[in-house]
């Protein structure tokens, strides 16, 4: 069950794999926070409502951090495909900045709480997977967490983000927020409620992309299956 090998990235220099480690177990720690943080208010107000308001600058600080793993696959550190990852992250730092963050309105709606949970779990094993990966012990249950879980997250995560926008919808029509109207001296127009009917359908062509992806990483790693990936 422990002391797996896992091929470490190209980059790992005995100098380069501590940081990696030290990072890694960084990063599944603040996600650990924020999943305590989570449990500790519900159980102590037993209701979601207000949480979201309780875990915010946490949330905000560590999603926003996530760009970094966009940096880092475009400089090479680690192999994971630019797209993929830009995808992923974008959609969450959109989803906290440009919904949560910014429509106060919807921050106790029950979907803000399902992607919460989703993303929270996924953090948790996905890091723990590359902290035990690269201490080169990684035990069964990690890899199989790491591979299974997002069967259910990801939908998950997905309707609770998409629910979310939905609900955010009358908000944004009614204010007019973010938009800018004709005329003005620039001749642009701009309409933040079309740009989110926009981005929910762009999960139809988009989520498939990420979900088959995942599968078929899930195929090579637990299965040993050999899969030619088209590059992205
Ligand atoms: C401006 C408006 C934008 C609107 C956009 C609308 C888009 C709509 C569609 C998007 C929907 C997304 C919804 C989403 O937010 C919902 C959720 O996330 S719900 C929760 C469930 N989610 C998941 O399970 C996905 C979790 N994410 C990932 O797993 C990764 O981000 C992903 C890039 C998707 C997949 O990773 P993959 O398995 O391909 O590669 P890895 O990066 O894990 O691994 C490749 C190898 O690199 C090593 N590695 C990578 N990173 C590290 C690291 N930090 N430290 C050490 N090693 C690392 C890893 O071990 C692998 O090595 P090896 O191949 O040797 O094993």
């Amino acid at each position: 069950m422990f002391g797996e090998k896992i091929p470490l990235p190209a980059c790992a220099s005995t100098n380069c794999l501590t940081k990696g480690q030290a990072r890694q177990s960084h990063v599944k720690f603040r996600w650990l926070v924020l999943a305590i943080a989570m449990v500790r208010f519900y159980m102590e107000k037993g209701t979601h409502r207000g949480l979201y308001k309780s875990i915010q600058k946490t949330l905000k600080f560590f999603q926003t951090f996530a760009l970094l793993e966009i940096i880092h696959c475009l400089i090479g550190i680690v192999p994971t495909s630019v797209l993929v990852t830009g995808v992923q992250v974008s959609s969450r730092i959109f989803m906290v900045w440009l919904i949560t963050h910014s429509i106060k309105p919807i921050q106790n709606e029950e979907s803000v709480v399902l992607f919460l949970v989703a993303w929270t779990v996924t953090e948790i094993t996905r890091y723990s997977f590359y902290t035990f990966s690269l201490l080169d012990h990684l035990p069964y249950f990690i890899k199989w967490a790491r591979y299974n879980f997002f069967i259910i997250l990801y939908p998950v995560g997905v309707a609770g983000e998409l629910l979310t926008i939905y609900a955010a919808l009358p908000y944004v029509k009614k204010t007019g927020m973010f938009s800018i109207r004709l005329p003005n001296k620039y001749n642009v127009s701009f309409d933040y409620y079309y740009f989110l009917l926009i981005t929910m359908a762009s999960y139809i062509p988009l989520f498939p992309q990420l979900y088959f992806h995942m599968l078929r990483q899930r195929r090579k790693v637990l299965h040993g299956e050999v899969i030619v990936e088209k590059d992205d």
